[in-house]
């Protein structure tokens, strides 16, 4: 008799639990689709906006663009705390390098986008509809990452025309996703390309997603983003000798500044 109501107990309590678990990943997977469905709705609204503004494709429509996207974090209880901005006011081009977590990176990327700036994307991500589309508008440079020959010869073409339209290029040298609170090796290309265009590197660090954001958990609540943009490092001079130090010497810093942000990974830091 006492053992059948023990054995219900526990039914209930695992039938709870999986509730729980399921409505865990419900929850998650309607914040993600919402955020999903933002960037199509937003990009087939916004793309004819920039075709009658400005004409086409140019680094303009970026403007445009950053103003649609900067309402998002409403949604998401997302907020930002930016550090460094005036680091953006160098003379003329420059390379902005910064560490790449999630999607949800666009949003702040157009936080502190500088105007006349142009990201380089996997060139998988011009067919995504009309996200596609609207990245195509914005002027964002496309390489294929399973050819270096090729997104080599792109960003050698970029680094001549950075000058000439005195745009500023933003890259993820970590070259893809990586949501574990540390950085991945970084790929040389941005590095090559400042050294090849004799333009500075500027630094920009997000603090970790980790605390409200983490998709093996089914966990996006709201939160806190701290971003800081970093001093300039100056590449006048530079040889293509010298961009593995270069790289090494962004890297640290980078992961410095991090860890300083958001502490190091499996350390628990309070959010305050
Ligand atoms: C209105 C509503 C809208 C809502 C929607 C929102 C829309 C928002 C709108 C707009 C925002 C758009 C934002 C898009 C964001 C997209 C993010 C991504 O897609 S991230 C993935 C792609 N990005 C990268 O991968 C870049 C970084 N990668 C590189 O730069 C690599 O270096 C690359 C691809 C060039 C080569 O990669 P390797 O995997 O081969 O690795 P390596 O180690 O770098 O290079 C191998 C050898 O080649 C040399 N090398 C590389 N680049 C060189 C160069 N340029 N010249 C000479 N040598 C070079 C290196 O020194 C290395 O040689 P040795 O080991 O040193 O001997
Ligand atoms: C046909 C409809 C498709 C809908 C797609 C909506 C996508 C909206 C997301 C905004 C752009 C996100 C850019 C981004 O973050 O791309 C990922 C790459 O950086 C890295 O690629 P990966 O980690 O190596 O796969």
């Amino acid at each position: 008799m006492e053992l059948g109501w023990l054995l219900w107990g526990a039914a209930l309590l695992l039938g709870l639990h999986v509730l729980t678990e399921l409505s865990a990943a419900a929850n998650f997977a309607v914040r993600l689709g919402f955020y999903y469905l933002l960037c199509v709705l937003g990009s087939a609204l916004t793309a004819p906006v920039c075709v009658l503004v400005n004409g086409g494709r140019t680094v303009k429509n970026m403007r445009i663009i950053k103003a649609v996207v900067k309402t998002f974090k409403y949604f998401f209880g997302l907020r930002f705390e930016v550090k460094g901005l005036e680091n953006f006011e160098v003379e003329g081009p420059a390379i902005i390098v910064s560490n790449h977590q999630s999607v949800l990176d666009m949003m702040g990327l157009m936080e502190v986008l500088p105007d006349d700036c142009v990201q380089v994307a996997k060139k998988e991500l011009v067919y995504a509809g009309p996200v596609g589309l609207i990245i195509y508008l914005g002027g964002v440079i496309f390489i294929n990452r399973k050819s270096t020959d090729s997104a080599k010869m792109v960003m050698a073409e970029v680094a001549k025309t950075m000058a000439a339209e005195n745009v500023k290029v933003w890259v993820y040298p970590e070259g893809t996703r990586n949501c574990t609170g540390d950085l991945l090796p970084f790929k040389k290309g941005a590095f090559h390309l400042a050294v090849q265009a004799q333009v500075p590197v500027i630094p920009v660090v997000y603090s970790s997603f980790t605390t409200f954001y983490n998709p093996k958990k089914n966990l996006f609540t709201s939160g806190k983003i701290k971003v800081e943009v970093l001093p300039p490092i100056e590449t006048k001079g530079l040889t293509s000798d010298d961009v593995s130090d270069l790289t090494d010497r962004c890297f640290h810093i980078m992961r410095e500044t991090l860890f300083k942000l958001s502490g190091h990974p499996g350390e628990v830091k309070d959010s305050s």
